[in-house]
């Protein structure tokens, strides 16, 4: 039997009188690195608030990990990074990723096991402050694996970082996977489709597909994924699962 990280059965969010999701069903599969993409305002983040459980949700259910979306049960098991690196400018790699270890509860040696992870061990007394834009967003990352998540969820991780920042980052991503963590790693750059497993393409606050790459190549005849995408939009109503 599959096993799901996330399930979400109809779901409809309401922001600011707009109906940001409609009506969304879908489900992540554990183990791997699912890429949610799609054009700037199509829903991402808003989905993705919805799996850590910090939207408010009009109907529907959405399971992480087999609980309701942010369940006290899932603080430590869900681990999530936003968009704007949420990290203290003033204190050192270490000492932020210190503060979250120590609202997860989790040991010291966790703390340094996290800064390695994100390859920061030679910045671990530095003031964020100080580091690039590239090594801000790492520690936001250190601190949301401090608590040794099963599931990862990261809001544009690769946005504005440099090409080779953006592949380290992505090979990061691959090794968590690897070592069978779940990720929900959300992107507008069409071409880091090639570094997922699994693709949810949305447009809208719809999923236009649900797929792997080479099966979104296939169906649609496309070279890439962005050309797949208009391929859909083209072809209507019909979705790709
Ligand atoms: N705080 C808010 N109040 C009202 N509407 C909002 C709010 N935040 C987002 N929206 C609306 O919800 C829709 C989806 O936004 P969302 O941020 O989920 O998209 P996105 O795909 O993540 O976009 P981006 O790639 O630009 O981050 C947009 O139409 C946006 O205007």
């Amino acid at each position: 039997m599959m096993n799901y990280a996330v399930e979400i059965e109809r779901l409809r969010v309401v922001r600011g009188g707009r109906v940001v999701l409609p009506d969304l069903s879908v489900r992540i599969p554990a183990g791997q690195v699912v890429g949610l993409l799609g054009p700037s305002g199509s829903g991402k983040s808003t989905l993705i608030r919805a799996v850590v459980g910090v939207q408010l949700v009009e109907s529907g259910e959405v399971r992480v990990l087999g609980e309701p979306a942010g369940s006290a049960g899932l603080r430590r098991r869900v681990g999530y990074v936003t968009q704007a690196p949420s990290v203290y400018d003033d204190l050192s790699v270490r000492a932020n990723v210190r503060y979250f270890a120590d609202i997860l509860g989790m040991p010291a040696a966790k703390v340094d096991e996290a800064v390695a992870a994100v390859d920061l061990t030679s910045h671990a007394d530095t003031a964020v402050g100080r580091l690039s834009g590239g090594q801000r967003s790492r520690v936001s990352l250190a601190c949301a694996l401090v608590g040794d998540p099963d599931l990862l969820v990261l809001d544009e991780p690769t946005v504005g970082l440099d090409p080779v920042l953006r592949r380290d980052l992505w090979e990061l991503f691959r090794s968590l996977a690897a070592q069978g963590r779940s990720l929900l790693v959300s992107s507008h750059v069409m071409d880091e489709a090639v570094r997922c497993d699994r693709l949810l393409l949305l447009r809208e606050g719809e999923v236009l597909a649900d797929a792997t790459l080479p099966e979104l190549l296939e169906a649609t005849g496309a070279v890439d994924a962005e050309s797949a995408f208009l391929a859909l939009i083209d072809r209507g109503q019909e979705v790709l699962r």
